[in-house]
């Protein structure tokens, strides 16, 4: 088996495939013969022309994990139907129903929105099967509209906090119950048909916000640039905001600038399978010259306060991005059915039911970025959990990933010889030096991440938590639970100690060169 090679983009199928496998290692060399200089040209030859894998996982060489050419801007007509629907929130500017001082006409507004949603007639889409550029737009659109829907919607007046304001009538349709909240069958049977295809969950992932949902500047001038991260816009936000803006830039900005990571992973594993003395200094440039890369990562995070302003993050724009397991007005989300799927409840099979109620319902998080996953894997961090029979979130979020990166992932972890194992084995010491500055550099990526995650997070929670206890004070509603701040990831995860766990994992992962 050889490192899966980065190669182009096969956009005419998303239909699953078994990770293939690469050439047999019993025809290669043992790790620590010498071999001459041509025999292991020839080597590295076979391992490049074995087996072109990597268009199979939507892995482009010029793009990595993002689309290596604009996404769809929109669906086509009869679907153009729900484009205009998501329009009509953009520009209404619906807003968050739990927003601190929320009118009674921005509740109306809202309202009036999810009832025009609720009454659309259900738009077939088996015409997207086999087409992954429509399947992935019609995710997007889909999923923002019902983001859009849920969190429009005012909590249930036993569960609201007395800060917010509720509409002074019944929410509607969609919330018959203080427990649940009613996905419509007009959104609800597409997505459910759409994100099964694409065997993603469905609600709104990183793919969707995005891998996904970029478009250039400017209209090029020559036939399909590379996309290049000064180069790129957003297509579909909730606010339209800069500061929305930039937080998905970032993270692509991260995707575009790990391809490098990603050529030198292949060669470093390439090396290796041929596993001589020339393999162990190619190998130590190779993770020197990674270690540089997740150091300019480390930068590209770090920038995304010059153009994302953390108030505005976390309280105009974050709060769209809530699942089902959020914190927050937490109730259960009931998509419901049309007859058909309903008649078939009585003896549906398990994958069926799976699709009429799903499970995992966690919003979007960079958590689900493939490039570090790759990071993880290719060094050897292992974020097992402690608890057993517990999945890990890190093993979690790869079921929010498109299929394809899904089983690039497992054809990585499915490597017989893995990098640490090698170095360890050797034992050289530049090497082992270079693998530590290489996961000592993920280390400090992860570092950065956590002033991240407090900047814009932790300390922006604490100032909410503050206004909100205030303003129950003054109502004379204040409790000793008001006074808690509890922070939750947007995965729902309990966001320091599993911050701190995964930076200890990776600095566990090092070999003691440093
Ligand atoms: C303003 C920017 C960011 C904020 C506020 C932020 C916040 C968070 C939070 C709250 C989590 C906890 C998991 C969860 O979602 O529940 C998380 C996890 C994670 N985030 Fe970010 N994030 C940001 C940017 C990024 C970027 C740009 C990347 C890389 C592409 C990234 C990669 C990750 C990864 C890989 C995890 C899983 C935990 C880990 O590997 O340490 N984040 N992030």
């Amino acid at each position: 088996m050889t490192a899966p090679r980065v190669g182009s983009v096969n956009e005419s199928s998303v239909t699953a495939t078994s990770p293939p496998s690469g050439p047999l290692t019993s025809s290669l060399p043992s790790q620590t013969s010498d071999i001459n200089e041509t025999t292991r040209a020839a080597h590295l030859e076979a391992l490049k022309t074995a087996i072109p894998v990597a268009h199979v996982f939507d892995v482009d060489q010029r793009t990595g994990f993002m689309a290596p050419e604009p996404p769809l801007a929109r669906l086509p007509d009869p679907w153009e139907l729900w484009e205009q629907m998501l329009d009509e929130a953009v520009s209404s500017r619906l807003q968050l129903g739990d927003k601190l001082g929320l009118t009674p006409e921005e509740a109306e507004t809202s309202r009036l929105w999810r009832e025009k949603v609720a009454k659309m007639p259900v738009l077939g889409v088996s015409e997207f099967t086999g087409k992954p550029i429509l399947l992935r737009r019609a995710h997007l659109v889909l999923t923002f509209i019902l983001h859009f829907y849920v969190q429009s919607q005012s909590p249930p007046k036993s569960n609201t906090t007395s800060t917010s304001t509720p509409p002074s009538t019944s929410t509607g349709p969609d919330s018959d119950s203080e427990s649940c909240i009613h996905i419509p069958k007009s959104i609800s049977l597409p997505l459910l048909r759409v994100s099964k295809e694409l065997d993603i969950p469905p609600l709104l992932t990183f793919s969707d916000t995005v891998l996904y949902n970029w478009t250039y500047n400017t209209p090029p001038t020559t036939p399909n640039p590379i996309p290049q991260p000064s180069t790129i816009r957003t297509q579909t936000m909730f606010t339209n905001t800069i500061d929305e803006e930039e937080f998905y830039l970032c993270s692509g900005r991260i995707e575009l600038r790990g391809v490098e990571i990603l050529e030198h992973m292949r060669m470093t594993m390439d090396e290796v399978f041929v596993g001589d003395d020339i393999a162990v200094r190619r190998i130590t440039e190779y993770l020197r010259r990674v270690a540089g890369l997740i150091g300019e990562l480390k930068a590209l995070l770090m920038s995304v306060r010059e153009r994302c302003d953390p108030e505005v993050y976390y309280n105009e724009v974050r709060p769209w991005f809530r699942g089902e397991d959020s914190v927050e007005n937490k109730r259960k989300w009931v998509f419901d059915l049309g007859d058909e799927e309903r008649e078939g409840e009585g003896g549906v099979k398990e994958s069926q039911r799976e699709m009429v109620h799903p499970t995992e319902l966690s919003g979007p998080s960079a958590g689900q970025s493939s490039m570090v996953h790759v990071l993880d894997i290719f060094l050897g961090v292992d974020h097992r959990m402690t608890s057993p029979g517990q999945e890990s979130f890190m093993s979690r979020m790869q079921k929010y990933m498109p299929r394809n990166h899904r089983l690039f992932l497992d054809h990585l972890k499915a490597n017989p010889r893995p990098l640490r194992g090698f170095v360890e084995a050797r034992g050289d010491a530049e090497l082992v030096k270079a693998f530590d500055e290489a996961v000592g550099a993920l280390k400090e990526f992860r570092d950065a991440h956590m002033i991240i995650a407090t900047l814009y997070i932790l300390g922006p929670a604490r100032r909410a938590a503050r206004r909100a206890a205030e303003a129950k004070k003054e109502k004379g509603a204040v409790q000793e639970k008001d006074k808690k701040v509890v922070v939750k990831g947007t995965g729902g995860s309990d966001l320091v100690t599993f911050l701190k766990e995964t930076r200890e994992r990776t600095k566990e992962t090092m070999l003691g060169g440093q």
